[in-house]
């Protein structure tokens, strides 16, 4: 469970990205947080692996304090939570496995990590998250040659092989196609249904999040606006998160 506690987040500059957060999620939800540019969606989302500290508040993570966390506290509850960007992060120009296989890195020892020496059970693992995401005829083809969806894939299929409880996303369809951002969201949502692993997705196409998602969380300026099943979301409540900027954005 994740769990935001009158949480604030001030930039250094003094910037209020996240004000008077309260969020609880339980493990296993797929939540879509949607707001415009600059609403702070991708702060939110990225206080819970750390990537950003909260300046006031408390937010714990299966009732783990998480910025209390230091040093292999910090890097071992990492492990434990996924993140897929948008710009995909992998190395093009090595095979689709060993990208997969990079997730298991942090294990190895040095010897092995630096010769690229897996277990045959890591080797099995990466396959396993391959053929989870539909691309395991893939394996062997450099990463460079596969589309932008099939990219996203093995992106979802490295964080499949670290085993992680929570899944965190940063806009990932925003550079696909339409019908390969369906295919995506897709599995986002067999992946949380059938591993029961937490999703928490930013994404920009309201229509993806309402189709796939099952709960939506609307920010405008760093404040919640609505909290609430995807099958409640009417028109007035997007105006209210939007600011009456959707309809403008659509035409
Ligand atoms: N390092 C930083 N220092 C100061 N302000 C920042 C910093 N990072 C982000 N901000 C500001 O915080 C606000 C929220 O940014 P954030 O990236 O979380 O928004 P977002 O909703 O994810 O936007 P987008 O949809 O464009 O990615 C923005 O006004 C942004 O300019």
């Amino acid at each position: 469970m994740i769990e935001f506690n009158h949480v604030s987040k001030k930039y250094p500059n003094g910037f209020e990205a996240l004000k008077d957060i309260n969020l609880t999620i339980e493990q296993g939800e797929f939540v879509a947080i949607i707001g415009l540019s600059g609403a702070g969606k991708s702060t939110l989302l990225r206080t819970i692996n750390r990537m950003h500290d909260i300046t006031e508040g408390s937010l714990t993570v299966d009732g783990t304090d998480v910025m209390q966390l230091r040093g292999g506290e910090l890097r071992g509850f990492r492990r434990k939570i996924g993140m897929i960007f948008q710009s995909f992060n992998l190395v093009t120009r090595t095979r689709v496995i060993n990208n997969v296989l990079m997730s298991k890195v942090p294990e190895l020892s040095f010897f092995r990590a630096l010769f690229g020496i897996y277990p045959k059970e890591d080797k099995l693992n990466a396959l396993e998250a391959l053929d989870k995401v539909g691309i395991l005829d893939k394996a062997f083809v450099r990463a460079d040659q596969l589309s932008g969806g099939q990219q996203q894939r093995v992106a979802l299929a490295r964080t499949l092989a670290q085993n992680p409880q929570i899944i965190l996303a940063d806009e990932p369809v925003a550079s696909l196609d339409p019908v390969t951002a369906k295919q995506v969201m897709g599995d986002f949502q067999r992946i949380n249904k059938e591993m029961n692993i937490t999703i928490l997705l930013n994404i920009h196409h309201v229509d993806l999040a309402l189709q796939y998602a099952s709960r939506v969380v609307g920010i405008r300026s760093g404040a919640i606006v609505y909290d609430g099943p995807a099958s409640e979301v009417t028109e007035e409540i997007l105006n209210e998160i939007y600011e009456g900027k959707q309809k403008e954005a659509e035409g």
